[in-house]
């Protein structure tokens, strides 16, 4: 009986086994914006956001692969996934569901403070991750890069201040650099944080404009200010129609 029990246990912990690291197919998140930023004028990172500190519960009973589907259709160049719990009611799960059914590269977008916490990226497949020059010390920061290039993730590499972007260049210059138009002190978002820091961002550097962007004349400002690409949560999560609004925010690019 028993060895009746432990081969069906064994049986049924293969149903749930993630596929190999090698046989899941990744996609380059610096590639694709940059193919887009050159098609578009500007591409487009779209988030998958049930909740936030700042607006609590956005869109409760997400089906994040519907919306990361109509996401993908609608012309996003790739997927944000919040994966934290206590504050934006995400989950490694919406993570994985999500890279399976879509073929743009996938963000795990959480505060990633620990080492172990990049192995679990690898393992659960996403192609990028996020890291806070706020929360990390640069030459941790670094490290963490490091550490992620080695196990096949890219990261998007987030700073706020110009102080935090000069201590962070002062030990390491990241690839792609996330210039969040949000205070993560008082939650409050100003566009023109972009223009701010974009001329202190090394020019090999790849620009994307990340929070309260939510109109074609915000992006208009944020391309001008030197982003190649935008990454948008709460504008699209609870958007009717992602098919005609992604290409509404990326026209803005074009603006005057
Ligand atoms: O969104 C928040 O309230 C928030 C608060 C504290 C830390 C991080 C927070 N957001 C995470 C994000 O990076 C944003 O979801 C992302 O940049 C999109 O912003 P938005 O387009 O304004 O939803």
């Amino acid at each position: 009986m028993l060895n009746e029990i432990v081969a069906r246990k064994k049986e049924d912990l293969n149903f749930f086994q993630l596929p190999r690291r090698e046989e899941v197919k990744h996609h380059s998140i610096k590639q694709s914006l940059a193919f887009a930023s050159n098609r578009d004028g500007i591409g487009l990172i779209a988030e998958i956001k049930r909740a936030s500190p700042s607006k609590g519960m956005l869109a409760e009973n997400l089906d994040v692969v519907e919306r990361a589907k109509a996401y993908e259709a609608g012309g996003a160049d790739a997927i944000s996934v919040l994966t934290d719990g206590p504050y934006f009611q995400g989950s490694i799960m919406d993570l994985i569901a999500v890279k399976q059914a879509v073929n743009v590269p996938v963000l795990r977008k959480d505060f990633i403070v620990d080492e172990r916490q990049i192995e679990e990226s690898a393992r659960i497949g996403a192609d990028a991750i996020l890291l806070i020059a706020s929360i990390l010390e640069p030459g941790h920061l670094k490290d963490m890069a490091e550490m992620a290039s080695a196990v096949g993730l890219e990261t998007l590499v987030e700073v706020h201040t110009e102080e935090e972007l000069n201590r962070l260049l002062d030990v390491y210059t990241p690839s792609l650099i996330g210039i969040n138009n949000r205070n993560l002190q008082t939650f409050t978002t100003d566009t023109t944080q972009t223009r701010a820091l974009s001329a202190s961002v090394p020019v090999d550097s790849f620009i994307v404009s990340e929070s309260g962007i939510h109109s074609p004349e915000d992006a208009a400002a944020v391309t001008k200010a030197g982003a190649k690409a935008m990454l948008i949560g709460e504008r699209l999560v609870s958007d009717g129609d992602p098919k005609t609004t992604i290409p509404d925010l990326k026209k803005g690019a074009h603006l005057g």
